[in-house]
């Protein structure tokens, strides 16, 4: 399917085209290639994959030491360890470094030897030079497009039109056009989510050993986590519609065209109920899955991935760890703005330690580099901090 392959032999953040391209993946154990060429569906989704070579790197970023008398390591050897494809989803508050994070892990994967790819589903992610992007309104297109042929708010009006108020009345419970006119919300993320486990479940993304995911901010991510249970619902709703209306009378019927285009949107609609049944499995799977949180040392930033991790918890998502990400270096200098700001990290850090919510999880302290955190390079240092 795909026009074009970029080859990629040596560590590079791959932006690939518009939009997601699908095709072939061929690689050799230090090449990759990545298909760049023709969109393949409505959904641009930007996928990132990274092979690393091998080879000693002298980075051009230093840390300041970061005290951390109960720092504990990431146990990487564990989050590395094995063949079998792993899912980490790194999520957290907005601009805590959720980006930076999953990049950085990826690329330790990778130089640990794991085909490994990022996936980013969240339209405002930051690292946009290097992913496409979902287009939210194609998504919900596709879906309305489905379900609208499914007995939709086209059959509403049709239906009143031919005096059929009656049967719509005895429809009005399932409270279609609601669904249909106001989306909930997190539904763009969950159907982009849905289309990319598509991907991922097809042959030519089986090398993946490692997939890391560059979620949306917490409010989404909790929107998404609770949405397959209502789509499996409002899906399965529309699917009795359009049982009931293939009862109807065949005038009724040829309204909608050919059986077999009712029976296609049926079937997509169907398909796209099944995945997100398995989105929602994978989010509990506690063997496949794991959920990082990621913050920063503030008493805002700490109660929110509190709230994340109770809800998280009774979603059953696995989480194990917490990064606090941008942790200011003890200063040696007298400047008393770093004195303050780390004198509330460290209580913050103290929050944490006695927060019900976050106190059982692994804690990793990340420092705040003195460096913007671009490119390869920049990644690979951050990974070797934080993931140990
Ligand atoms: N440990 C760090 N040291 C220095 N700068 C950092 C660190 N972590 C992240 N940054 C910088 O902070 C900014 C935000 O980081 P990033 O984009 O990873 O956050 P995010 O949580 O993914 O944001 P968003 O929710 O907006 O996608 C970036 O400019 C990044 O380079």
């Amino acid at each position: 399917m795909a026009s074009a392959a970029a080859s990629i032999s040596s560590p590079f953040l791959v932006k690939s085209s518009s939009s997601m391209g699908v095709g072939p993946i061929s690689h050799s154990p230090r090449t990759l290639s990545l298909p760049l060429g023709k969109p393949c569906s409505a959904f641009g989704i930007g996928f990132l994959s990274i092979s690393i070579p091998r080879r000693s790197h002298r980075s051009p970023f230093r840390v300041l030491s970061v005290a951390a008398p109960t720092e504990t390591p990431a146990e990487f050897e564990e989050m590395a360890s094995g063949t079998k494809r792993k899912y980490y989803m790194l999520g957290g508050k907005g601009g805590v470094g959720k980006t930076s994070c999953a990049a950085s892990l990826a690329v330790k994967f990778a130089n640990n030897g794991h085909p490994t790819l990022v996936v980013s589903t969240d339209p405002a992610h930051s690292l946009s030079d290097s992913f496409a992007q979902i287009n939210p309104e194609k998504a919900r297109e596709e879906f309305r497009d489905a379900s609208q042929k499914n007995g939709g708010t086209g059959v509403k009006d049709f239906m009143d039109g031919m005096g059929l108020g009656m049967l719509v009345e005895q429809l009005g419970e399932l409270k279609l056009g609601e669904l249909l006119d106001t989306p909930p919300p997190g539904l763009d993320e969950a159907i982009a989510i849905s289309k990319v486990m598509q991907f991922l479940e097809s042959q030519e993304y089986n090398m993946f050993t490692r997939i890391v995911f560059d979620t949306a901010p917490t409010g989404h991510t909790l929107r998404l986590l609770s949405l397959p249970d209502f789509l499996d619902a409002s899906i399965g709703k529309i699917l009795k519609l359009k049982q009931k209306l293939a009862s109807a009378t065949s005038a009724i019927k040829s309204v909608f065209g050919q059986e077999s285009n009712q029976q296609d949107s049926a079937d997509k609609l169907e398909k796209l109920r099944e995945r997100m049944v398995k989105v929602r499995e994978l989010f509990r799977d506690t063997e496949t899955t794991e959920f990082v949180i990621v913050t920063i040392p503030t008493v805002m930033a700490v109660s929110e991935s509190s709230r994340l991790h109770s809800s998280l918890r009774k979603e059953n998502v696995p989480v194990k760890r917490l990064v606090v990400n941008q942790i200011l270096p003890a200063s040696g200098s007298d400047c008393k703005f770093c004195a303050m700001k780390r004198k509330d990290q460290m209580r913050a850090l103290d929050m944490i330690k006695s927060d019900p919510e976050l106190s059982n999880l692994t804690l990793i302290q990340a420092p705040l580099v003195d460096m913007e955190i671009r490119g390869v390079p920049a990644l690979r240092f951050l990974g070797d901090i934080v993931w140990r």
